[in-house]
């Protein structure tokens, strides 16, 4: 047993979040989660949502609601959603937390100390109609190079260049419009990340070799290009606070932390949130997960490639800077984007297919076993209504769901509600046996390789193995002539229900817990199976009473699909 510390990118709190966010980042997470839970390791999956900074505000503004009253409704929104794609979070936070403030105030502080931080005056464009200073990507004008009249403040997204406010012609506030825009001197904390280039690239020498090859490959970028000091603190109201004992000044002008140096300590933050509503008699040593942890405990993060230089550049610059043991991540899997066909998925646009209206369109399991199956890994992947549907049916309906629902059924009709007894296994079920066994070390394999696809794969394969089964001994053909070897073919495909109930779970725990629940066979708590239980097939022994579960899998019609076309937009729409 080991102990696994799972995080995913910490979805933003502005809106409810798309496919793309789920794949890219909290599913993949919670799948792996869920099979290492499976297989006895001690695992610990944090989330959270990301409160702070100048989106969140606009957000709040337009709902005419306090940020902090925005920011608590817009989480239970989400993780609402979670519970409904069955997210088993061991805690689900927020970057607001008391907690997490309390640990980005002491980061800070011993940044500081270790003489990574300093004060800097910088100009900065102030916007009196809007009554704030203007983050850079909240400034608009042309671009200084290419003419594009929509550049943002931070680069152009037509030239591609990154870009500073001042650089642009005509400059406007993005938020108001307003061109009466100032440029005021105000002084800003800075992290010397290129003080910590050179520990940063060794410890990715020595940390990165098993990462995939687009987590390593965007750490290498981005430390090719080197790490730059960068403004940590913010002009906002909405933010974790410098903390006055070390920064006076600063404090009193209310100047908060950047989000993207507080988002990340959350992973901590929401751990010693997790701790501290344990409840009574439950211990939770939230620090254990963290501090000299190395030897004890293994970290990977989820989430997709524009969040990469976060985790595997600058969060570990701000750990190395501590001078103290805190952990950093072993292993970072990265995504590539889900499209939507071909085209970006937009919150803004409100473009694609968002969390909330997936579920009411079908139940969580459909999107979880989707979405892994075409996960964006090796590169973008394309969601489809037409894809989804043709998997949907093929995968779910025809291959699974069927396989247990005919089974069951025929065998209630011609044995009743036990699990018929019949010949004992031959040759047919021992080459079974090793096929299924076969195909579950290849499952196990990809699983603890991270490739989700793969293990989507053999997942299927499983599945599939099954139906080959039983229309090779077709047992309504054996009832005739051999009632006994219909009974045999039949207590061998409910062993097979059985197991599928197992190893399925990280993909779809809800349906997986329908057909675990078809049979009443006590003390069944296997959370796995070995490969001697896998070659036998007989953990339900024949006389386990057993019930016909509802169809696990409606298969999606030809109208159902035009009717999803219509409510969000299909190929035309790109
Ligand atoms: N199309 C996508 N495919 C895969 N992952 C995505 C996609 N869009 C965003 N992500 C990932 O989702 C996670 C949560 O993102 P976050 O809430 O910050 O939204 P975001 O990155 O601003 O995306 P968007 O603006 O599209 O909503 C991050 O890990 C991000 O990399
Ligand atoms: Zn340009």
């Amino acid at each position: 047993m080991a102990r696994h510390l799972v995080t995913s990118a910490l979805p933003y709190i502005n809106g409810i979040k798309h496919l793309g966010n789920m794949v890219g980042s909290m599913l993949p997470a919670d799948v792996y989660s869920r099979y290492l839970r499976q297989r006895g390791h001690d695992v610990l999956y944090i989330c959270a949502t990301d409160e702070h900074g100048t989106p969140a505000e606009l957000a709040a503004q337009e709902a005419g609601l306090p940020v902090d009253q925005f920011c608590t409704q817009a989480h239970d929104a989400q993780r609402a959603v979670y519970d409904g794609f069955e997210l088993a979070f061991d805690y689900f936070g927020r970057s607001s937390s008391q907690q997490n403030m309390e640990i980005t105030q002491h980061f800070a502080r011993k940044l500081n100390e270790n003489g990574f931080i300093e004060e800097r005056a910088i100009r900065q464009v102030y916007s009196p109609a809007d009554g704030r200073f203007l983050p850079d990507r909240y400034v608009e004008g042309t671009c200084p190079h290419c003419g594009y009249d929509k550049a943002r403040g931070d680069q152009c997204e037509n030239c591609t260049r990154v870009l500073d406010p001042t650089d642009l012609i005509g400059p406007r506030s993005a938020i108001s419009g307003s061109t009466e825009l100032e440029v005021r001197e105000t002084k800003h904390l800075f992290l010397l990340q290129s003080k910590l280039q050179h520990e940063v690239e060794e410890w990715i020498d020595a940390v990165s070799a098993e990462w995939p090859q687009l987590s390593s490959s965007i750490a290498r970028k981005w430390l090719t290009e080197g790490l730059h000091d960068r403004a940590i603190t913010r002009d906002l109201d909405w933010g974790v606070p410098v903390p006055a004992d070390t920064w006076p000044e600063l404090a009193a002008e209310g100047k908060v932390f950047y989000v993207w140096f507080d988002a990340p300590i959350e992973y901590i933050g929401a751990t010693k949130e997790w701790a501290d509503v344990a409840p009574d008699g439950e211990s939770r040593d939230w620090k254990s997960w963290w501090y000299e942890a190395d030897d004890d405990v293994r970290y990977t993060q989820f989430m997709a490639k524009d969040n990469v230089p976060f985790h595997t550049v600058m969060f570990p610059a701000t750990e190395l800077g501590l001078r103290e043991p805190w952990k950093k991540v072993d292993f970072v899997k990265g995504f590539n984007w889900l499209t939507y066909y071909g085209g970006k998925f937009s919150t803004s646009q409100k473009r694609g297919v968002f969390t909330d209206a997936a579920l009411e369109v079908l139940p969580g399991d459909y999107w979880r076993y989707f979405l892994i199956a075409s996960a964006p890994e090796s590169d973008d992947s394309s969601f489809t209504w037409e894809h989804f549907t043709a998997t949907v049916n093929k995968d779910l309906a025809d291959t699974l769901g069927n396989f247990v629902n005919r089974v069951l059924s025929f065998s209630r009709k011609r044995f009743g509600d036990e699990v018929p007894a019949g010949h004992a296994a031959g040759e047919a079920e021992a080459k079974l046996g090793e096929e299924i066994a076969r195909l579950l070390a290849e499952y196990e394999e990809q699983m603890e390789a991270l490739q989700f696809r793969k293990a989507a794969a053999a997942l299927r394969a499983l599945w599939s193995a099954g139906n080959s089964y039983l229309e090779e001994k077709a047992p309504w053909l054996e009832i005739k002539t051999d009632p006994d070897a219909a009974a045999l073919t039949l207590r061998t495909a409910m062993n097979l229900i059985h197991l599928y109930a197992i190893v399925s779970e990280p993909l779809i725990p809800a349906s997986a817990a329908a057909m675990r629940g078809a049979f009443a066979l006590a003390g069944d708590t296997a959370t796995w199976v070995t490969s001697e239980q896998v070659k036998a097939l007989d953990i339900v022994p024949a006389g386990t009473a057993f019930t016909v579960p509802p169809v696990l899998f409606l298969k999606i019609t030809e109208e159902d699909l035009e009717s999803y076309r219509a409510r969000f937009g299909g190929a035309g729409n790109a």
